[in-house]
């Protein structure tokens, strides 16, 4: 393909800079225990200086890969994908979730919510970041708020984005990884007085899998 048809169907969502691709366990979240799919899509330009994923912020170091290709990689070997980036909602989304609901599959997203949102989903899980707000859309639409805590002033922000998103989102706060031995025990204590909130883990990182 042409570099100009690449970008075309990328900017229609045909195409998309897939970093990776596996099956594993959910790690994190209301789902947290349960098999899927996992996709990994690159670019983000949010920016957080704790991110576990920051090989995926350039969108041009990975791959445009048909969309078709994804979902041929995906059926037959999970019930459930999960799309995660990198910034998926940086991508039209539309395309990749119909094709994927076209197949049974349920489709999930991990988002930061700071773009609008696009594509069809079973579960939207919302990790809002204070660089970048999530779009209306995000929040009205989320099942679920996972605020990452890295210090005690993300308690704030975390009431913050509660007050935000709709009501029926289930609430989560989740240690950052670097600072889980401090922030673990002050977000237990937390839970423990606003019992709306749950403690949300990276049990993939304690499995020693992806
Ligand atoms: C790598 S992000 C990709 C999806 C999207 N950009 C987002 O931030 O939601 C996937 C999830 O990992 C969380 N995360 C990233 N780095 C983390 C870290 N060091 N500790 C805890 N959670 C982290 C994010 O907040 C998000 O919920
Ligand atoms: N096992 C596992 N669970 C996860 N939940 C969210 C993840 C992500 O990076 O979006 C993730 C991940 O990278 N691995
Ligand atoms: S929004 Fe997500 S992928 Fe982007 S820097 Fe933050 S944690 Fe990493
Ligand atoms: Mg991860």
């Amino acid at each position: 393909m042409l570099a100009k048809e690449i970008q075309v169907a990328v900017e229609k969502g045909t195409m998309l800079p897939l970093m990776e691709e596996f099956y594993t366990i959910q790690g994190e979240g209301f789902h947290t225990g349960t098999a899927a799919y996992f996709i990994r899509i690159g670019g983000c330009d949010v920016g957080c200086h704790w991110c576990d994923v920051k090989e995926s912020w350039n969108a041009a170091l990975h791959p445009p890969t048909a969309i078709n290709k994804i979902v041929t990689n995906a059926k037959n070997i999970a019930d459930t994908v999960v799309v995660t980036g990198g910034e998926p909602l940086m991508w039209d989304m539309t395309l990749l979730t119909q094709n994927l609901k076209n197949e049974n599959l349920k489709v999930h997203i991990e988002t930061s919510g700071a773009y609008p949102l696009t594509g069809n989903w079973d579960w939207i899980c919302l990790s809002p970041k204070k660089n970048m707000l999530p779009t209306a859309t995000v929040y009205d639409n989320a099942h679920e708020l996972k605020v990452i805590i890295y210090n005690k002033h993300d308690f704030i922000f975390a009431e913050e984005q509660a007050e935000k998103v709709n009501k029926n989102a289930i609430l989560f706060l989740q240690p950052e990884w670097s600072k889980k031995e401090e922030m673990t025990p002050l977000i237990v204590d937390y839970v423990m007085k606003n019992p709306k909130w749950r403690v949300s883990l990276q049990t993939h990182k304690y499995l020693n899998i992806p």
